[in-house]
C-alpha cells in the first residue's frame, strides 16, 4: 500500500533538473515532523513549505506497486518525450521500494527523488537528491546534487561535506526571511563557488 497526498505534472522548479517537465509523486507521511503546525516547533525540521499530510484531492492510497504506476502514466501530458518522475514527500524513501521503481521503469519514467537523506537510497534511482537537515541522521552522503536549505542553524555548508555529489546547491529557507536568506545565501555563494544557487522557481512563476 502506497499513500499519496498528490499527484500533479509541472516542471522541476529546483536544481539541476529545474524547467524539465515531471510527474510529481508527493508521498504523504515524513520521519523528521508529523506535518502538523502544532507540532511544528519540537519537530527535527521545522522550516517544511509543504503540507504532505494524508490523501489530498488529487491523491489516493494504491493497493500495489502497478496501480501506482498507472496513475503516474495517466498525469503524463508530454507525448513521446522524455518520461520523469519526482518522488517527494514528505519522505518518499519510506514508501518507495523496488516494485514501484520497477513498475515506474517499466511504464517508460526516468526516476528522480528528493530525500531528506536519513535513509540509505534503493538502487535503480535515476536522479538523487540529498537535502540533510540539521539535526538529523545523514546516512546518503553520495547522489547527483545535494541541495542544501539556507542558513540551517547547525548545519553550516563548511561543516557539509558535499564531495559525493556532483552538484551542490544552496536554496535559500522560505518563509519570512526568504528575501534575507536569499541575499545570504548569494553572499555564500559568491565565496565559495563548490556552492551554487538553486531559486524555488515554480513559486517565482506560480506553477505548482
Ligand atoms: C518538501 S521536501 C520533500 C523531500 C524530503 N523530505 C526532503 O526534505 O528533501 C522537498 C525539498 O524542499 C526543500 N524545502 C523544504 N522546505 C523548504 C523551505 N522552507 N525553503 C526552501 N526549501 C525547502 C527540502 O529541503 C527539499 O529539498
Ligand atoms: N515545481 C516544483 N518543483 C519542485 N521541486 C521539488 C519540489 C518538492 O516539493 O519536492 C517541488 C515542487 O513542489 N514543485
Ligand atoms: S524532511 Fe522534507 S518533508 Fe520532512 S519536514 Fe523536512 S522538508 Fe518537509
Ligand atoms: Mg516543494
Amino acid at each position: 500500500m502506497y499513500t499519496v497526498r498528490e499527484l500533479f505534472y509541472t516542471l522541476q522548479g529546483e536544481g539541476a533538473q529545474v524547467g524539465r517537465a515531471a510527474v510529481f509523486c508527493r508521498f504523504a507521511g515524513c520521519n523528521l515532523w508529523s506535518g502538523r503546525e502544532a507540532d511544528r516547533e519540537r519537530a527535527v525540521c521545522r522550516f517544511c513549505d509543504t503540507d504532505f499530510v494524508g490523501v489530498g484531492p488529487d491523491g489516493g492510497r494504491f493497493a500495489d506497486a502497478a496501480s501506482l504506476a498507472r496513475a503516474i502514466a495517466g498525469c503524463w501530458q508530454g507525448g513521446d518525450g522524455a518520461r520523469l518522475v519526482v518522488f517527494t514527500g514528505g519522505e518518499p524513501l519510506l514508501q518507495l521500494d523496488a516494485a514501484l521503481i520497477g513498475a515506474v521503469h517499466a511504464a517508460g519514467f526516468k526516476i528522480a527523488v528528493e530525500t531528506n537523506g536519513t535513509l540509505e537510497a534503493p538502487d535503480g534511482i535515476d536522479w538523487l537528491c540529498v537535502s540533510p537537515k540539521a539535526g538529523a541522521d545523514w546516512v546518503q552522503r553520495c547522489g547527483d546534487e545535494i541541495k542544501l536549505v539556507y542558513p540551517q542553524p547547525g548545519l553550516i555548508p563548511a561543516a557539509v561535506d558535499a564531495s559525493g555529489f556532483t552538484h551542490a546547491w544552496l536554496q535559500p529557507m522560505d518563509g519570512p526571511d526568504r528575501a534575507a536568506n536569499t541575499q545570504a545565501a548569494i553572499d555564500y555563494c559568491l565565496q565559495h563557488p563548490r556552492w551554487r544557487l538553486s531559486l524555488q522557481n515554480h513559486k517565482l512563476v506560480g506553477l505548482r
